[in-house]
């Protein structure tokens, strides 16, 4: 008998709307406009998309990085609103794992300083051989040893390594939930199926749940039980990983499968955003944001927002599908 996961996360109409611009020409972006998923105990659950569609917004909220504007987040039974009161607690059940594995680490201190740091911060052994065979175990379970990054620093490993790291030294407190942002955009190629796989095999051993945070969707393809597809802060379709990406209903889910671009890995966050025009017009569009270039678009696409329709098992933000 199959048995119902239960559930670790719900993300509740969640929106988060920037201001941006000098004072001559300011403008909102709806970053993130109203969406809502849950994620359950051992699930891998994949956010894809375009640059800028607000994959990071949704998870610097998840985080309680930022802020959001309105709507809520209720992770193990708890609202975000709640959790601000035991910061500490929530962050050992919350990890994150980002981009750049070469940021990940205090450049001026040895690796096994930085996870013998992680351990006293949190408070999760009591004597140096506890805390050492904690280190240990976690370093095993991501295929590292702990003279791996005994004395050694961030600059003396690779990149594969480094990620390696930086999920083990995530995993000392136990989390539940693992965020991961685009955790491979910048490891080699060669590397990048075989930190993905870590994830299955922390989903699978631990039970822990995973957000992978992405533009590629043949390592979301691979190992991502649901997956999310977001436009300009929408999610427009959202199931199986199997069903939305084998058989896209969406026609941006249909375009992004065909064409989707490779993450940059020279990209980073930038506090001076510019984008183009048409850009910011698609943030406020008024009816589907992707009617501007929808090759199926009917005049309804741009006067009404479509609502979530459920197709089979999945949700499709298209009013194509509407009875
Ligand atoms: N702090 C901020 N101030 C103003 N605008 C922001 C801020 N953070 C994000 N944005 C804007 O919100 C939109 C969504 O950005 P976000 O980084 O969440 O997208 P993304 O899908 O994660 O993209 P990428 O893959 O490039 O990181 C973008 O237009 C971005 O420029």
């Amino acid at each position: 008998m199959s048995q119902v996961k239960a559930t670790i996360l719900e993300v509740k109409n969640l929106t988060k709307v920037f201001t941006v611009g000098s004072w001559i020409f300011r403008t909102k972006i709806v970053a993130v406009d109203d969406i809502s998923f849950s994620l359950r105990n051992a699930e891998i659950f994949t956010l894809a998309g375009e640059s800028g569609c607000g994959k990071t917004t949704t998870a610097r909220m998840i985080l309680g990085f930022e802020e959001p504007t309105s709507g809520d987040i209720v992770f193990e039974g708890v609202s975000i609103h709640e959790w601000k009161k035991k910061r500490k607690e929530f962050m050992k059940k919350v990890q994150a794992v980002f981009q750049n594995p070469f940021e990940g680490f205090n450049p001026l201190l040895s690796i096994d300083d930085i996870f013998f740091e992680t351990v006293r911060n949190y408070a999760l052994a009591s004597t140096n051989d506890e805390a050492r065979r904690l280190i240990d175990e976690k370093l095993k379970l991501v295929g590292l040893r702990f003279e791996d990054i005994n004395g050694r620093y961030s600059s003396e490993l690779s990149g594969g390594q480094l990620q390696r790291a930086l999920i083990a030294r995530a995993l000392l407190s136990n989390p539940s939930l693992l965020i991961a942002d685009e955790p491979v955009s910048m490891v080699d190629a060669s590397l990048r199926m075989s930190i993905v796989n870590l994830f299955a095999q922390l989903r699978d051993q631990l039970g822990v749940s995973v957000i992978y945070i992405t533009h590629d969707l043949a390592t979301a393809y691979y190992v991502s039980d649901r997956i999310a597809i977001m436009f300009r802060g929408d999610i427009v379709e959202m199931g199986s990983v199997e069903r939305v990406l084998t058989d896209p209903k969406h026609p941006y889910t249909r375009l992004l499968r065909e064409s989707i671009p490779e993450p940059d890995p020279e990209k980073k966050w930038k506090e001076e955003i510019t984008i183009a025009d048409t850009e910011y017009e698609e943030y406020l569009r008024k009816g589907c944001k992707f009617a501007g270039r929808c090759p199926e678009v009917m005049s309804i696409c741009r006067e009404e927002k479509p609502p979530e329709i459920m197709v089979g098992d999945s949700m499709v933000r298209c009013h194509l599908y509407k009875k």
